[in-house]
């Protein structure tokens, strides 16, 4: 009994992660890189869940938030609570790599940026998602949001790689159930209320990568 109240605390729930990129934002709209790593986090655990074909996959996503995780308990933490305090830090003591990859391979800003880029596939597929029909295919859905997003950025052979993964994902009603958040039309509400808080938190780093040319960092 205890183990099953304790299996069921576990359960994965989308709507819990999904909250997290609520407080991501500061009331001044800065970006707080913990609560966004978290976020990416409980994303990281519901991929696992799909099975290994995709470990390819969350291993890249763990790895890049190891990296900013580190940057945190680090020495100069205080300067990673927000990205906008990453990038102002990072770009005025020359710890970013600007044009190709030199001496600092692993900035906060470039690693980041992957997970920006990310963040606006899952703002294309959950939309997708949100407006879909029972007979939409997860597959597709998730390789048109892929591709304009991600897809752009990654050479033919991830490319590849990805598109396979996409065909075996899970049928819509079982990725539903999956996501633990209830019937299909709370699903559909709970990604309404989502999507809005996922976008600000995308278009403002957007934004500032954008003021300070960091869109292409190598
Ligand atoms: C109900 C919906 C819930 C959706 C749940 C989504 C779960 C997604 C969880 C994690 C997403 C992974 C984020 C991937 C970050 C990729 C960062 C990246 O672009 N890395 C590449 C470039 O890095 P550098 O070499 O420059 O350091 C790297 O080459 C990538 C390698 C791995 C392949 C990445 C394919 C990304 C496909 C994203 C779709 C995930 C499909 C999930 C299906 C639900």
């Amino acid at each position: 009994m205890a183990d099953s109240v304790a299996a069921e605390e576990q359960k994965f729930c989308l709507r819990e992660v999904l909250d997290t990129f609520k407080s991501c934002l500061s009331e001044n709209k800065e970006v707080y890189i913990e609560h966004y790593i978290a976020g990416w986090r409980g994303l990281v655990r519901f991929l696992n869940s799909l099975g290994s074909v995709f470990s390819f996959i969350s291993k890249d996503a763990v790895n890049k938030i190891q990296i900013l995780v580190n940057y945190i308990n680090g020495e100069n933490g205080s300067h990673y609570a927000t990205i906008q305090s990453m990038v102002k830090y990072e770009l005025e003591n020359g710890l970013v790599d600007l044009n190709k990859r030199g001496s600092h391979p692993e900035s906060g800003c470039r690693t980041l940026l992957r997970l920006h880029r990310a963040l606006r596939w899952l703002e294309l597929f959950l939309e997708r998602l949100r407006t879909s029909t029972e007979d939409s295919k997860t597959s597709v859905m998730c390789a048109e949001a892929y591709n304009e997003s991600l897809a752009q950025h990654h050479p033919w052979v991830v490319r590849k790689a990805a598109g396979m993964a996409f065909c075996v994902l899970p049928g819509r009603p079982t990725f539903f159930e999956v996501m633990n958040v209830g019937t299909p039309e709370q699903v559909v509400a709970m990604l309404g209320d989502a999507l809005p808080l996922i976008s600000e938190v995308y278009q403002i780093t957007e934004e500032l990568y954008s003021q300070h040319n960091l869109l292409q960092l190598p």
